[in-house]
């Protein structure tokens, strides 16, 4: 079931289109990763999403009354409120009811790893913990959609792959819409890719479908020697990539088969280690969707 729907979503300032009729679902209980290069329109869809941002164009469809959660890329906080202060404002203005409040922040604060911060004030925070404690403010009311812009870039890597963890835990009970520039993260956590370019929605799908869409076969040889490696590159003739011992053969439709490359290899078979199917990654796809004009 679409938890969100989204059709033409259009942004334009001034005659220029951050967002060009873009159009998407979401489905409930779903992880979807919005990439794309500076400047694409990844800040400007979500801050739609939100409420917090008026579309020009388009139409921005949930299937629920309220409970959409926000982190927004530069949280702010008020510098002399305690984390469990904020927390508490963020809840009421949520509309947590006043009943809940306290235990519901408390609780919340304990889940992204703020428990014993809990009476600290925000202005003494450091990076990971604001960042903890801006996905706390976006989950304290149990939203249904949670969005995310770069919930982990500004992260060391320790950090990062803690709210990596605590945001595939929430992903049971929540569908979750995130940018990232960290495309291991995207390939980690994503049902769901949405390719941003100059505003427009250049690539959609699962990763394997995207993956697929841009996948080049090739497969990497191991060979016991680089000697071995030099004498298959100089008899067979066919575009390679050799790095000492190790080949990297494209299988284009200019190159070899895999059957040819198979005969090839039967008659070298004694210098050869190891065979495998090279994948292509989400960095590879990213480079080469955002440099195509
Ligand atoms: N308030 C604004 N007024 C004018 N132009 C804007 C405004 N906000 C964003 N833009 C433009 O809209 C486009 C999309 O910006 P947006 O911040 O959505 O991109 P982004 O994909 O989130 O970028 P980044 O990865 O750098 O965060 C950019 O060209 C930006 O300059």
């Amino acid at each position: 079931m679409s938890v969100l729907e989204v059709k033409e979503l259009t942004k334009s300032y001034a005659g220029t289109l951050a967002v060009d009729h873009v159009s998407f679902a979401l489905e409930e209980g779903t992880a979807t990763a919005l990439i794309g290069p500076n400047g694409s329109g990844k800040t400007t869809t979500l801050s739609m999403i939100a409420g917090l941002l008026k579309e020009t164009e388009g139409t921005i469809h949930k299937d629920f009354k309220s409970g959409v959660g926000f982190l927004p890329q530069y949280p702010q906080f008020f510098s002399w409120l305690s984390a469990l202060e904020f927390i508490e404002m963020a809840a009421k203005i949520s509309g947590v009811e006043s009943k809940n409040i306290r235990q519901q922040s408390i609780r919340t604060l304990e889940f992204v790893g703020l428990g014993a911060a809990v009476n600290k004030k925000t202005g003494a925070f450091s990076g990971g913990m604001r960042q903890r404690l801006g996905l706390a403010q976006a989950i304290v009311h149990q939203p249904i959609l949670l969005l995310l812009d770069e919930p982990v870039s500004a992260l060391d890597p320790t950090g990062r792959r803690e709210i990596m963890d605590l945001l595939k835990s929430l992903q049971k009970d929540t569908t979750i819409l995130y940018s990232t520039h960290i495309l291991n993260d995207a390939e980690e956590m994503t049902d769901q890719l949405l390719f941003l370019k100059q505003g427009k929605l250049v690539e959609h799908g699962s990763l394997a479908e995207v993956k697929n869409r841009y996948a080049e076969p090739k497969i990497q040889i191991r060979f016991e020697s680089e000697q071995a490696a030099a004498a298959f590159q100089s008899r067979v003739l066919w575009p390679m990539d050799r790095t000492r011992n190790l080949i990297d053969l494209p299988l284009t439709e200019h190159g070899p088969t895999m059957q040819q490359v198979l005969e090839a290899l039967a008659q070298d078979g004694s210098g050869i280690s190891g065979v495998n199917r090279q994948n292509v990654s989400l960095e590879e796809i990213f480079l080469k969707v955002a440099g195509e004009k």
